[in-house]
């Protein structure tokens, strides 16, 4: 009898949690769908085998070998936080880490949440970041089971969200690396007798920018104005009429050095975290008049516009290359280099003309391409003992090449003449509602590592 009691006890029981469970699975199922519906985050199974994640491995920038670091705000919040993107998603760092995905990597065991910028990452140094990599990696891998994440709230489609700076900056220094550009400009402005000054080939000249009018990718970039010498010699105040672009790459630092203690050249890498787009935007009419004796000021520092994210030097292992071997090889031992490398990263820079928003593409130019290295860049800014911290900007300086040019100075020769912008439109300088967009990235054997956009429109001067 008491047995017959304990099975009927123990069928009933078992009845009832399968009761719980099969309740508990449908009100699951349904707050899952209401999550996915409410994000309006329906996501399609991924036929790529790389990531649970779908994109069309080869043309999107941001495939699972990526992972690059920005930061967002979604539309319902607004709050700015760490993030890193797979295809067409944004991925949520500090619910990750809030959720313990994150723990025991990094000594620091916050990072990402609470942070508006990359910098508290940056400070976990190399270590760190590798792990974090590493992890997202495996995540988001083809086995992975998304069902969790997107309850956590975790994914965002990219065109939810906006991205903001990636890190705070508080020096942006920008070099004049590429011979070509420094040889086309020197001409332009100096004829071809005193083109390149004799001081070029000895050291990797630069001019330190204004690092607080750096602006994210889709900022407006309003017209500046300034001292122009006319034709006539008489000098005026007024609106720049020759507005360029510079297509370049930065490097992000991500370990600081000691004031007072250069950095070595052999270890001037470690220092680097990534890399993003950046556009020197400049006023031709105002940098010719001001630029003697010391330099861009007005001209350059009016706004520089960065890619929202920071591809990382360890995404771009596959891409890099050798230098050539540098001429003259230059005469301080600081910036001798047994071994010198770069990466080969492609960039593209387009123009959405003002009459007809359709982009045009101006000009093709590689990173591979510079005299100068990074590791000299970093070796001379620090000579002196100028210190790095996190989240300094290196500009490499415009990227030109033998045969295309990273600047709308070269193509019109100082405005000389006229540039073809599509089929129907032609410029000189740039407009007001002209758009002007760079794209960048490395491509190998079907792998594809890239930056997405760096881009501005130009408004009209505020003297108009
Ligand atoms: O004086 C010159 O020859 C030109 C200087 C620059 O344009 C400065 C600059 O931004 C360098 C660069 O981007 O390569
Ligand atoms: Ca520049
Ligand atoms: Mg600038």
């Amino acid at each position: 009898m008491a047995i017959e009691f304990l099975k009927l006890s123990i069928i009933s029981s078992a009845i009832t949690a399968l009761t719980f469970y099969l309740i508990g699975l449908i009100i699951y199922c349904e707050d899952i769908e209401k999550l996915a519906t409410n994000n309006s985050l329906i996501i399609p199974k991924s036929t790529n085998g790389e990531s649970v994640i779908p994109y069309n491995k080869g043309e999107t920038d941001f495939p699972i070998q990526n992972i690059p670091f920005g930061i967002f705000s979604d539309q319902g919040t607004q709050r700015k936080r760490p993030c890193t993107r797979i295809g067409g998603y944004v991925i949520d760092l500090e619910i990750l880490e809030q959720n313990n995905y994150f723990l025991g990597l990094c000594t620091q065991s916050n990072m990402f949440a609470g942070a508006t910028t990359l910098n508290p990452f940056l400070q976990s140094g190399p270590n760190c970041w590798h792990l974090i990599r590493i992890t997202l990696i495996k995540l988001f891998s083809p086995q992975a089971e998304l069902t969790n994440l997107l309850r956590l709230n975790v994914i965002h489609n990219f065109e939810s969200v906006s991205m903001s700076l990636p890190v705070y900056t508080r020096s942006f220094t920008d070099f004049y690396s590429s011979r070509y550009h420094a040889v086309n400009v020197g001409t332009l402005f100096r004829g071809p007798q005193n083109a390149l000054n004799p001081n070029w080939e000895e050291m990797p000249i630069a001019y330190n920018g204004r690092a607080s009018s750096l602006v994210v990718s889709g900022t407006g970039v309003r017209r500046p104005n300034g001292q122009v010498k006319g034709t006539d010699g008489q000098v005026q105040y007024k609106a720049s009429e020759k507005l360029d672009f510079e297509v370049e790459i930065a490097a992000v630092i991500g370990k600081a050095s000691e004031i007072g203690m250069p950095v070595k050249i052999k270890e001037a890498m470690e220092h680097v975290f990534g890399f993003v787009m950046l556009n020197d935007w400049s006023a031709r009419d105002i940098q010719q008049w001001e630029y003697v004796p010391l330099g861009p000021f007005n001209s350059k520092n009016f706004a520089t516009t960065i890619s929202p994210w920071i591809v990382t030097i360890e995404a771009l292992q596959p891409f890099m290359v050798e230098m050539e071997s540098q001429q003259p090889v230059p005469f301080a031992s600081y910036l001798k280099q047994s071994f010198s490398h770069t990466f080969d990263i492609n960039l593209k820079v387009y123009l959405k003309p003002h009459q007809s928003h359709q982009p045009a593409l101006l000009s093709t130019v590689n990173y591979r391409d510079l005299h100068w290295s990074l590791a000299q860049q970093l070796a001379h800014l620090t000579v002196s003992g100028a210190n790095l911290e996190i989240g300094d900007l290196i500009g490499s300086g415009t990227i030109s090449g033998a045969e295309q040019v990273g600047s709308m100075l070269e193509m019109s020769k100082n405005g000389g003449i006229a540039v073809k912008v599509g089929e129907d439109v032609e410029r000189k300088w740039i407009e007001d509602g002209d758009q002007v967009v760079i794209k960048g990235y490395s491509e190998k054997q079907g792998l594809r590592i890239g930056f997405g956009e760096c881009s501005g429109q130009i408004i009209q001067s505020l003297l108009i």
